[in-house]
């Protein structure tokens, strides 16, 4: 059988009287891009910070590499989270400190006993693997947003992750880049053995990286499956207006 990364089981999460998981089921297999698509206000955010312990929920189970999150003490709580990489909407970069130093950060604070040499050469191969060996001493504000993302995941990979949580890779940039961090989502899977959730709106994203995608409508993933499984015979008319209007409906 496949070995499964994150096992969700009956996850429920209300805050008052907004009930917004209502008994999600779904798991991440070992190795696969996994999409969550969902319209604004879904809780695709309140599923990954209940997946890396940030909001606990109310009923059912959250399993990610074999743990029950909810359940862990700080000091488990933190080494979960070295090993989930989380790539963030706007890249996150520190604006006052150059590529080598945003990458540095991490390994500094949370690997010990690395030389100075051993830093250097993970960076440079990060960099490398990513397209961007030239830029180790650019500043962030030298960067186009599409190098931003990279240097981003670059530096989200240099903790050696198992799960990789994209979370809108693609908003805010042009067709073309878009295609270049797409390839770059499905080239790190490759050459880093990750298992990976990409959350996005964008259906040419959802389409190139995912092996498979999983909507979340009405605090349930309702529709999961390959591409052409959840939207070509869209039988929900939600689902089906994800692809046919781009997500404009109510
Ligand atoms: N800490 C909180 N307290 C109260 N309500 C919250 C909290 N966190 C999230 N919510 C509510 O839960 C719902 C789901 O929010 P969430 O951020 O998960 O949406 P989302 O699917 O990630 O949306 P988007 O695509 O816009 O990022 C929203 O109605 C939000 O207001």
């Amino acid at each position: 059988m496949e070995e499964k990364v994150v096992e969700i089981r009956g996850l429920m999460k209300s805050f008052g009287d907004l009930d917004v998981l209502k008994g999600v089921d779904l798991d991440l297999f070992k190795g696969e891009n996994l999409v969550v698509l969902g319209k604004s206000g879904s809780g695709k955010s309140v599923l990954i910070k209940i997946m890396v312990g940030l909001l606990k929920q109310d009923e059912g189970t959250m399993r990610v590499l074999g743990k029950e999150v909810s359940e862990l003490k700080t000091k488990a709580l933190n080494d979960l989270r070295l090993k989930i990489g989380f790539s963030f909407q706007n890249s996150a970069l520190y604006d006052s400190m150059t590529v080598r130093e945003n990458m540095e950060f991490p390994l500094v604070r949370n690997v010990k006993n690395l030389t100075r040499g051993e830093i250097t050469k993970k960076i440079e191969e990060l960099l490398d693997s990513v397209g961007l060996p030239q830029s180790i001493n650019q500043m962030p504000s030298e960067l186009s947003g599409g190098q931003k993302k990279r240097i981003g995941v670059a530096r989200t990979l240099i903790l050696n992750p198992e799960i990789m949580l994209y979370d809108e890779p693609t908003a805010g940039l042009d067709p073309i880049t878009c295609m270049d961090i797409n390839n770059l989502i499905n080239q790190v899977r490759e050459q880093y053995n990750t298992s990976s959730i990409v959350i996005t709106h964008d259906l040419t994203c959802a389409k190139v990286t995912g092996d498979r995608q999983a909507v979340l409508l009405d605090g349930q993933f309702k529709s999961v499956g390959s591409f052409d499984e959840v939207f070509a015979h869209a039988d929900d008319r939600r689902v089906k207006s994800f692809y046919d209007y781009n997500f404009i409906d109510s």
